[in-house]
């Protein structure tokens, strides 16, 4: 049984004081860890207040991005040797913001989920799809190639550990949400994808998100679809009352 988990990705938005905030406000209000696993992901400068504020809350912190290798002459990079050492378990690879403004690619994405696993961090590994994309023939291989490529040399028991998000970049921020048929589709091909790699048992075991436009109107939709095992929400995760709402959406 494959336990949801509600994330939520903050982007480059808010301070210190307010995330600290956050956590004091959603307190005691979260869902029980083994009905629903809650994450928020956030710059790594609120990382050591928000990991030191979060105490023994059931929320799981997680960072963005990390470079993929653990240490040395990479100016400005996160490390993610030092986001262990800080306790922070997750980590967003692969983000379409990522590769789109910060040109990553499938290898770059690639090293990088080695990295988490090197470092003990758990990746999650966003998988794109752009309008351009959606509309082409190429569609299906272009979702197949970035989940075959970011897990080459990835082990089957690494595999099992990951979560993956289908995020089309048509739908994120634009308040154009995919259809829940649509975001099922996209779900689907990416266990499908991973089945192909590793297996129907280690497929029916990952984790795959549907993120884009997702709030608590239309959770609920995308909530119910077979191979959508939970949400990455980006603008509803900024304000404590609607990340609860999609937090607890499954306890109701
Ligand atoms: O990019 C996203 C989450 O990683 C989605 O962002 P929005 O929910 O703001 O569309």
């Amino acid at each position: 049984m494959r336990i949801p988990f509600v994330a939520g990705n903050w982007k480059m938005n808010l301070s210190v004081a307010d995330a600290v905030k956050f956590l004091q406000e959603i307190e005691g209000k979260l869902p029980d860890p083994k009905v629903t696993e809650t994450c928020i992901a956030a710059s790594p400068l609120f990382l050591e207040s928000m990991v030191e504020e979060n105490g023994d809350s059931p929320l799981i912190i997680s960072a963005e991005n990390c470079f993929y290798e653990d240490e040395g002459a990479y100016t400005g990079e996160t490390s993610p040797k030092a986001l262990d050492e800080m306790s922070v378990t997750h980590v967003i690879i692969g983000h379409s913001e990522r590769r789109k403004y910060f040109n990553e690619t499938d290898d770059i994405i690639n090293k990088k989920v080695h990295a988490a696993f090197r470092n003990h961090l758990t990746p999650i590994i966003c998988c794109d799809e752009t309008m351009s994309r959606r509309e082409s023939a190429d569609r299906i291989s272009w979702v197949v190639s970035q989940v075959t490529n970011a897990l080459k040399s990835i082990t089957p028991t690494q595999a099992e550990e990951i979560i993956v998000a289908y995020e089309p970049s048509w739908a994120i921020g634009s308040g154009k949400t995919a259809s829940s048929d649509e975001a099922e589709e996209g779900c689907y091909l990416i266990r499908q994808t991973i089945a192909d790699l590793y297996g129907d048992d280690i497929a029916d075991q990952v984790r795959v998100l549907y993120g884009g436009s997702v709030n608590d109107e239309n959770a609920d939709d995308i909530l119910s679809q077979t191979d959508i095992d939970g949400v990455l929400a980006g603008g509803a995760s900024l304000k404590p009352d609607s990340f609860l709402k999609l937090a607890n959406f499954l306890q109701k």
